[in-house]
């Protein structure tokens, strides 16, 4: 039985006790977004910007940063809100699910049945899945509509004027999750994290599922409803090899996701809690898999996401070592144009955020890149992110990286038992996806590129090469020097671990 005790969450609200003994307000930022509109700074000049991106091949995303809009209108077509964001309600919680399951009447009209019932808890069984549509774009952008993104939708259902695919997600009832786990034993229990309980489960067909049962208590029904509902509806919107697969949900009896089962549980489990020695062929899998997941979610599927809470712990391996992304209860539909934000409150795992969102809240495609590179780093070195005497592991590493030394930064469990160009192409590519400037970390195309070693940089040749970095350091280029970032990782880590 796997039972892991995840890594101390960083939240707003323990920063929040501190800047109030501080004086300081740093509760809420007002953001203005970029010109570059990706978490560039905006002193960052086009020339600037243009010599520093030398190896950075890539094209910029259009959108950056997560936020409620304050100036009104434009919220209502392009905001998505979502659980963690303090000052947004239940029901706009529930008109952001809608934005990102899609616009069709009928598709807006069953989801609010399914949120009015979970709202007012009146609900016994939901006799009719309400999740028809999900997975299709009806984005008034691109005037397209995708369809058939449903999984294993085999069969139509007749709504009237509309045939529409008959999703394959079931709405389980209390009961049948209380039989499947055994009353939800705590032998069956295969997971904890900070905000449910994971149970192993053997549905009456035989299928083995895992039963996630939301157990959050610091927030009020409401707040959990629309936490639930938003991981749901991202949940159930995707469809990649490496995320993780729905199999239905209950709200009769507490709320619960069923998913399917992931025999090695977590990579944080098989990487830090096991004896067993994970070989790199397996690591550079997990680690090509997990970029190729983050690439859909980011570009590829009909509404794009950010993640935000990508870790060892939020990795599950399939039977054949496939990672599989899990845990969508901090995610973010990706908004279509902002202007102004305010983001609150910060939560995420210590020792995976990037200095922009632990320092003001900024939250884009970026901040995922960075925790991807600690993951990168984590499969590389065998190292926690945070290990027991709170060294946080991207400071451990960057030395080493600098001077491209594979031998001290490899897992002495691996030995020499790697291959040296895809350690290379690893260290590389977690070298620049935790740089502290958003704007030099690479976006998820291009790290799967860099990754599989589709056009190589000049710079990435010379290190492979055994040169050091000639083109350039920023950490001497920009303002926001080394040390700075190294003073507000240090604050950031007194104030989480106070
Ligand atoms: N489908 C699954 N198959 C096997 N194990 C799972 C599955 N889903 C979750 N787990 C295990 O349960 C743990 C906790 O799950 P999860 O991260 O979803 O909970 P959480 O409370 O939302 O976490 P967080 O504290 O990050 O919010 C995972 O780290 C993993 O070990």
């Amino acid at each position: 039985m796997e039972k892991e005790k995840k890594q101390a969450k960083t939240k707003m609200e323990v920063k929040e006790d501190v800047t109030k003994k501080d004086g300081e307000n740093q509760e809420t930022e007002e953001l203005r977004t970029s010109k570059k509109q990706d978490g560039e700074t905006e002193e960052e000049s086009e020339e600037t910007y243009e010599k520093k991106r030398i190896y950075i091949d890539e094209e910029e995303s259009p959108r950056s940063v997560l936020e409620i809009h304050i100036s009104g209108s434009e919220s209502d077509h392009s905001s998505s809100s979502s659980s963690s964001f303090g000052s947004s309600s239940l029901d706009e919680k529930s008109a952001a699910i809608e934005r990102g399951l899609g616009n069709k009447d009928g598709q807006v009209v069953q989801w609010k049945n399914l949120f009015g019932q979970i709202k007012k808890r009146s609900v016994r069984r939901f006799s009719i899945v309400p999740l028809l549509w999900v997975g299709q774009d009806f984005s008034k952008k691109s005037g397209r509509r995708k369809l058939g993104r449903n999984r294993g939708s085999e069969e139509n259902l007749d709504c009237g004027d509309m045939i529409v695919p008959k999703p394959s997600w079931r709405n389980f009832s209390f009961e049948e999750l209380v039989e499947a786990t055994d009353n939800f034993s705590p032998d069956k229990m295969i997971g904890k994290g900070g905000h449910a309980e994971v149970y192993k489960g053997r549905l009456s067909d035989g299928q083995i599922v895992a039963v996630k049962k939301i157990t959050k208590q610091e927030k009020n029904d409401d707040d959990r409803a629309g936490d639930f509902l938003s991981e749901l509806g991202i949940i159930a919107h995707i469809n990649h090899p490496n995320a993780a697969k729905l199999i239905g949900f209950s709200a009769d009896g507490g709320l619960h996701l069923v998913l399917q089962f992931s025999p090695h549980g977590s990579l944080a489990s098989v990487l830090h809690g096991s004896a067993e020695n994970l070989e790199w062929k397996i690591r550079f899998k997990v680690a090509m898999g997990v970029a190729e997941g983050l690439h859909y979610l980011h570009c590829d599927c009909p509404r794009r996401i950010i993640h935000r809470d990508i870790t060892a712990s939020n990795i599950l391996l399939t039977e054949g070592y496939e990672p599989q992304i899990s845990d969508f209860g901090l995610a973010k539909w990706l908004p279509e144009k902002w202007a102004h934000h305010v983001v609150s409150p910060i939560e995420g795992t210590f020792g995976y955020m990037a200095p922009e969102y632990f320092m003001h809240g900024i939250v884009h495609e970026k901040t995922d890149v960075f925790a991807f590179g600690v993951l990168l780093l984590e499969l590389i070195t065998g190292r926690r992110a945070v290990d027991s005497s709170r060294q946080s592991l991207v400071m451990w590493a960057k030395p080493l990286l600098e001077k491209n030394n594979a031998k001290e930064l490899a897992d002495p469990l691996l030995g020499d038992k790697y291959d040296g160009v895809e350690m290379k192409r690893a260290m590389f590519t977690a070298s620049i996806c935790i740089h502290h400037l958003p704007s030099l970390r690479p976006n998820m195309k291009r790290v799967v590129q860099l990754l599989r070693g589709e056009k190589e940089p000049l710079e990435m040749k010379q290190k492979s090469m055994g040169g050091r970095a000639l083109l350039l350091d920023a950490c001497d280029l920009e303002d926001y020097s080394c040390t700075t970032y190294l003073k507000d990782l240090n604050r950031h880590m007194e104030l989480v671990m106070e």
